[in-house]
């Protein structure tokens, strides 16, 4: 799904009025039929009053809209319309047509709203027209907001918020945005996600023409973009067509790091994997993933140098690996001569960022770095929009594909692009997490997908895997890296259409 901004859903809804063609008052009802829609599913109890606060605006359009269908359902409303010196043609209209029954204060000054903890609010003050940062009394109608609902829901983004950069100032926290057609790039940046809450995307039917040949950088992965990538199974295979991977992991008291990622590797369908390990890892690694096979280091304790490498599909390091420098020469041996697909991860990436051999990296490599190995590769950047710039240069300067993790983790390649994904859920922050995800996009890898093919996929099942495990037997408390693993096989299933 594409990611567009503010000025580009404006030249959508033009666009849209002018060559569906459609009048935009209907297709204001349009976006309120389907705000209405999803509302009515959160909240399909109609023992509280909804209580909607209007700008003058399209955006308050929207919520007189909202009012009168919500009203038709037979919920109670009450309706407080902010008196502004300008309004709207559609918001006119919508007014002309709201039912006498429904109550309408009439606001001129913050102090004259009331807002209840005990009805539910809809924030339909101001949306993506919002050109300044809050202040007077739409600062304090925010506030009060803010201080005083308990269910605020949203209509297209929550007043204040900035689409396309971040909300410096106050902006009404909501507990659910309805946003209309497109996610905004805003929503999937961790310092605006405490106004969003939760976020969902209600279609709205903009001209597929325009939204075909608008370009954007940014989209977000859907079920049906995991679908056409992923290959099913051949009937006549055997294990040699699925890649032989290498996975150069652990060090002593870390070989829980290079079991989680076998694991995930080996779950994940690669036909064979080898482990290079140092010796006192090995009896660990044998009992728990004996479907692999260990090849030692001729260090007990940490890993100094590089196995037999030829004829390997992919090759991953970093999980539990250390910084000694032994293994940083290993890491600069293995940079330079890069045999096969390089997956680089954790430890590996610390290395990198020390010795300053970004400039080593081969073309073609796969980095999966959380936030803190992003910063200690490129740097402390001044918020997540400014962090997502440092994410396409590193992509674009390595010619490397960049995961960088984190709740909608954002998946970089070298032209430019960035694929976020949906799925996943808190429960994932835990120890063990990323290990198991170099393990499947080393699995995904080692059976010839591309490097961008298996960073999305890889993250996608990651995410999903996550979220069936939590849905089934865990909470966000309980869920550790190997219930992800654990939980692959329905993630597959899932991912396929087969369940
Ligand atoms: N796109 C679509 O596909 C569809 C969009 N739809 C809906 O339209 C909404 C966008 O509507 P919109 O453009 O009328 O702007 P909106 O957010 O109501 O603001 C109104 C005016 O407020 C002002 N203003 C700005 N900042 C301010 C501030 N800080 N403090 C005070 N005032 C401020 C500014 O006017 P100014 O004061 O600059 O003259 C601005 O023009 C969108 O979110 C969605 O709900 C659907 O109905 C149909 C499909
Ligand atoms: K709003």
């Amino acid at each position: 799904m594409k990611i567009l901004n503010a000025k580009q859903i404006r030249e959508a809804d033009a666009f849209t009025i002018k060559n569906e063609p459609i009048a935009s008052l209907a297709l204001m009802e349009r976006a309120s039929t389907a705000f209405t829609r999803e509302f009515v599913r959160l909240f399909p109890k109609k023992d509280r009053t909804v209580h909607i606060i209007c700008g003058q605006g399209n955006n308050g359009g929207d919520g007189l809209a909202v009012a009168r269908l919500l009203f038709a359902q037979a919920y109670r409303i009450r309706l407080s319309q902010i008196i502004s010196e300008n309004s709207t043609d559609d918001f006119n209209k919508n007014l002309e047509r709201l039912p006498k029954e429904i109550p309408l204060e009439k606001i001129r000054f913050a102090t004259e709203l009331k807002v209840s903890p005990e009805e539910i609010t809809i924030d339909a003050l101001l949306g993506s027209g919002l050109n300044r940062p809050l202040e007077g009394r739409y600062l304090e109608i925010a506030e009060e907001i803010n201080e005083n609902a308990t269910d605020t829901i949203a209509i297209d983004v929550p007043t204040g918020f900035c689409c396309d950069a971040p909300t410096e100032s106050v902006a009404v926290k909501a507990t659910y945005t309805i946003s209309f057609q497109f996610p905004k790039l805003g929503f999937l940046l961790p310092e605006n996600s405490k106004f969003t809450g939760k976020w969902l995307v209600a279609e709205i039917g903009l001209h597929p023409e325009f939204i075909e040949k608008e370009k954007t950088p940014y989209t977000l992965t859907e079920a049906k973009d995991i679908r056409k990538v992923l290959r099913p199974r051949e009937h006549f295979a055997y294990k040699g067509d699925y890649g032989h991977a290498t996975l150069i992991a652990g060090a002593f008291g870390k070989a829980g790091a290079a079991v989680l990622s076998a694991k995930a590797c080996l779950r994940t369908g690669a036909g064979l994997l080898t482990v290079r390990c140092p010796e006192k890892c090995v009896d660990t690694l044998q009992f728990s993933v004996p479907e692999a096979m260990c090849d030692l280091d001729s260090e007990k304790e940490f890993l100094s140098s590089l196995p037999d490498l030829s004829k390997k599909s992919a090759i991953a390091v970093g999980p539990g690996i250390g910084t000694a420098l032994d293994t940083q020469n290993m890491i600069g041996e293995l940079l330079r001569i890069s045999p096969a697909p390089l997956i680089l991860d954790a430890d590996a990436l610390n290395i990198i960022a020390m010795r300053d051999w970004i400039d080593k990296i081969p073309e073609g490599s796969i980095l999966t770095p959380h936030l803190g190995e992003f910063r200690r590769l490129v740097g402390e950047s001044r918020d997540g929009f400014q962090r997502l710039e440092k994410l396409r240069e590193l992509s674009a300067w390595t010619k490397s594909v960049i995961v960088l993790k984190g709740a909608f983790s954002a998946i970089a390649t070298p032209d430019g692009r960035v694929r976020f994904n949906g799925t996943g859920n808190p429960g994932m922050a835990t120890a063990g997490s990323g290990d198991t995800l170099t393990g499947i996009i080393t699995g995904l890898r080692s059976q010839n997908y591309s490097a961008e093919e298996s960073a999305v996929l890889g993250v996608y099942l990651h995410g999903l895997a996550a979220d069936i495990a939590t849905e089934r037997k865990q909470s966000y408390e309980s869920l550790i890296a190997s219930d992800i693993t654990e939980h692959l096989g329905l993630a597959f299933q899932k991912a396929q259409h087969l369940r």
